[in-house]
């Protein structure tokens, strides 16, 4: 049997204050949640094995502060990663409006490659009543941007692990398609453009 491939992948969630990105990533690591609200100041990091298909994937998730003040530290949080959760708070409109901000912070700071940089976008917060954000505006606004949506609750445990691991796979093939041009393009090379031996 061959043993399974390991991948490393960076994901981040950004998205305005108290929307939920903390709770998520609890949510989707430690299988918690809780009421209290403690704002993230700056980022912080958490780290989940999960297995998809022949590769074992090592995700590490950074979590960012949706403060104005963090945003263009957190934008440097941006680089060097596979993809990326835009999170929104169904009843908060601002939050959705200002979702557009947010992707075009992310695009603005990540490399254009051929396969498009993966991204989901979470409308939270389902379970609750005094919804700003009807689910066909939310999805109307992803089906023109090419993004998949998932309306979930991080208090419910509602569609949660569903949005964490289509990212993830999204952000697998990704990966797997620019290794393998990396690959393709090495082996193209003929021997006068391989870099020459420092040795002497
Ligand atoms: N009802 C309900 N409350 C939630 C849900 N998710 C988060 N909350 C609450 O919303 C508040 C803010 O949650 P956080 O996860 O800290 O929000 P955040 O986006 O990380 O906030 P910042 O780090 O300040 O940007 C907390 O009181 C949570 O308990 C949810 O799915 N349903
Ligand atoms: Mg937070």
């Amino acid at each position: 049997m061959n043993p399974r491939k390991k991948v490393d992948l960076k994901l981040i969630i950004i998205g305005a204050l108290g929307v939920g990105k903390t709770s998520l990533l609890h949510r989707y690591v430690h299988k918690t949640f809780y009421e209290d609200y403690q704002t993230t100041l700056g980022a912080s990091i958490l780290s989940k094995i999960i297995i998809l298909e022949d590769t074992t994937l090592k995700l590490q998730i950074w979590d960012t502060g949706g403060q104005e003040r963090f945003r263009s530290m957190v934008s440097t949080f941006y680089k060097g990663s596979d993809g990326c959760v835009l999170a929104f708070d169904v009843t908060d409109l601002e939050s959705f409006e200002a979702l557009e901000t947010w992707r075009g912070d992310v695009l603005a700071k990540t490399i254009p490659m051929e396969q498009p940089y993966p991204m989901v976008v979470l409308g939270n917060k389902i379970d609750l009543e005094d919804r700003q954000v009807p689910q066909e505006v939310a999805q109307g606004w992803c089906k023109e941007k090419d993004i998949p949506y998932f309306e979930v609750s991080a208090k419910n445990d509602i569609n949660v692990v569903q949005a964490f691991e289509m990212l993830a796979s999204r952000a697998l093939s990704r990966y797997r398609s620019i290794l393998e041009s990396y690959l393709t393009d090495s082996i193209k090379l003929s021997p006068e453009d391989q870099p020459k031996s420092r040795c002497c």
